[in-house]
């Protein structure tokens, strides 16, 4: 049985006292699915989410790191900065870091690697855009974002990877893939796993779905067979919202 997973992206929202709110709002909710359930605030609120979360069934994710494991990369945080305060899981290669922070597929294979050289388990990011649907290379695009960015890997590693698609012209957009089109590309997606690494790797990772995901719509995405879960962002900010999807399983 692959895992059912729901992750909030608070991505650049909540100071710490918003956050600290939101973790209040969160922990009043009540939980009847079987999903895990994560959080990824900003790396200024991750250790006041930890420490908050410490207890309860909510994991406290990150949304990016370097690939080094330290050094002169001013701004940056490492793996191993992560792992010091408890985070065992980070988000790579969202579409907001390859469009406005130059993240590539070849810089994203050495996240990867550092990520799963300290023992963490990625969620992996990718999705095509606009042009790539409408002229119908949206399944080409996707492969070769995974082939660039996975295929160095042993079998092995998908043991700590979770996939994520995300079109990126469903995401903050309030236009969703269709449960349909979700279904197609993440059966496509598990093909080319298949493919590459055999059935039994294939069957058994986790892949998400991203894109305007909402508590009136995640019931009918994540009921196709193929969608173990949800990346949620802006339905994630509100506490009764994200439980909402929670559930939706
Ligand atoms: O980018 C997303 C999650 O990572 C999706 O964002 P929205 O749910 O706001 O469309």
């Amino acid at each position: 049985m692959r895992k059912h997973i729901v992750a909030g992206n608070w991505k650049m929202n909540n100071d710490l006292p918003q956050s600290e709110l939101l973790i209040t709002d969160l922990l009043k909710q009540n939980q009847t699915s079987d999903a895990e359930v994560m959080i990824a605030p900003t790396f200024t609120n991750l250790w006041q989410a930890f420490e908050s979360l410490r207890q309860e069934s909510i994991e406290v994710i990150a949304q990016n790191m370097h690939f080094a494991e330290n050094g002169a990369y001013t701004g940056e945080i490492s793996a191993s900065m992560l792992k010091s305060i408890g985070v065992k899981t980070v988000i790579l290669g969202h579409s907001e870091r390859r469009a406005y922070f130059n993240e590539t597929d070849e810089s994203l294979a050495k996240k990867v690697d550092a990520a799963l050289a300290n023992d963490m388990r990625t969620i992996f990011c990718f999705g095509e855009e606009l042009q790539d649907r409408k002229s119908e290379n949206h399944e080409a695009v996707v492969e070769s974002q995974i082939k660039n960015a996975l295929f160095h890997l042993e079998a092995d590693a998908f043991k700590n990877i979770v996939l994520a698609y995300e079109p990126v012209w469903a995401i903050g957009t309030g236009e969703t893939a269709s449960p349909e089109q979700a279904q197609d590309m993440h059966a496509f997606i598990r093909k080319t796993l298949a493919d590459k690494y055999g059935n039994d790797v294939a069957d058994s990772v986790s892949i998400l779905y991203g894109g305007s995901v909402k508590p009136g719509n995640a019931k009918e995405i994540f009921g196709k067979p193929d969608v173990d879960g949800g990346l949620i962002g802006g339905a994630a900010l509100n506490a009764e919202d994200f439980y909402a999807i929670v559930n939706a399983f």
